[in-house]
């Protein structure tokens, strides 16, 4: 019987971000498109009779009892009642709050991983719900295809879009999501557009709201815009800190991220429709 699971657990872009307002719990009104890439973190399960959530690697500055993977882990088991348990192996590539959904990944991936070790049978949309209870950016990672979103990022039609080798830079700097989303410059207000408008447009069309704002309180993200703005249209992804630019072919896109480097951390990584989670489920 299968007892272990090696699985990936992808990044994510939003190519577009509109807020639309904001609902009565302060949790903003978004519209999204996001985009899954193969820029991963890779995780280990392995299944234990004894019922224990093991965590063997720890995550820099994150408490064991707050790190999602054990959140989740434990959560799939109240919600199926199994009486197993599992040693979780987090190897980190995605860059901590960089609006590239790591943490949410690597959630999404424990849950369809789980599903699949301790054979329960949930549904993705059960999984995805189970998610939404620990992030918003949750459920997309457990469908797994690229997707438009609405809500809060938890209402998602899957869409295809073009696959560009993207550079992503991260400038070093740490932006908490919610001082963004608190701060009274936000533009809150974009009028809502349809999904097929929004992909009509194009990715020339396509913005974040919170770039103003980000821009604005951290200069290093803005001096990165601005130098990587200089090879193709750049964006914020998220909150940030990171911003991406899309190219036509790898060779380009791998010469603009090895001059990005006074400018932080960069990486080469290609659009998917599919998440390879899913692709190595085969579901
Ligand atoms: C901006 C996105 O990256 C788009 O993909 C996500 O919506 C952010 O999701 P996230 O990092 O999981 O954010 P959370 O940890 O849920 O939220 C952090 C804080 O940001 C604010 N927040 C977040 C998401 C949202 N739609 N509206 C908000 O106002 C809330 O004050 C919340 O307490
Ligand atoms: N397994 C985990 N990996 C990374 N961060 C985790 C994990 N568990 C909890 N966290 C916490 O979640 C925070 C956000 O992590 P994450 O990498 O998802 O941010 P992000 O890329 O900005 O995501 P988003 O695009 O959803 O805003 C981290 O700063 C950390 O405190």
């Amino acid at each position: 019987m299968m007892t272990t699971l090696t699985l990936p657990a992808p990044a994510k872009l939003n190519r577009l971000l509109h807020i639309t307002g904001r609902r009565e719990d302060g949790y903003h009104r978004l519209q999204t498109l996001f985009q899954i890439i193969d820029l991963c973190d890779q995780l280990t399960l392995t299944s234990r009779d004894d019922g224990v959530i093991q965590l063997a690697t720890r995550v820099p500055g994150v408490a064991d009892d707050d790190n999602l993977i054990a959140r989740a882990a434990k959560l799939l088991q109240q919600a199926s009642g199994t009486h197993l348990g599992a040693t979780l192996t987090l190897d980190k590539t995605l860059p901590m709050g960089g609006g590239v959904g790591g943490g949410s990944s690597d959630a999404a991936t424990t849950l369809v991983g789980l599903n699949a070790l301790w054979r329960l049978g949930f549904s993705l949309d059960e999984l995805a719900a189970l998610g939404l209870r620990l992030g918003a950016d949750i459920p997309v990672f457990v469908h797994g295809h690229t997707a438009w979103a609405e809500g809060v990022g938890e209402q998602l039609t899957p869409v295809t879009l073009d696959t560009p080798w993207f550079v992503i830079i991260h400038p070093g700097v740490s932006v908490s999501t919610q001082a963004v989303f608190q701060d009274p410059q936000l533009t809150r207000d974009s009028r809502p557009i349809t999904m097929a408008r929004a992909l009509q447009g194009g990715a020339s069309e396509w913005r974040n709201d919170c770039e103003a704002v980000v821009k604005r309180h951290y200069p290093a993200i803005a001096q990165a815009l601005d130098w990587l703005s200089q090879h193709a249209p750049s964006r914020l992804t998220g909150t940030g800190a990171c911003v991406f630019a899309a190219f036509e072919d790898a060779q380009t896109a791998h010469a603009v991220a090895e001059a990005a480097g006074h400018h932080g951390s960069a990486w080469v990584a290609r659009g998917l429709n599919t998440s390879p989670l899913h692709d190595a489920l085969g579901c």
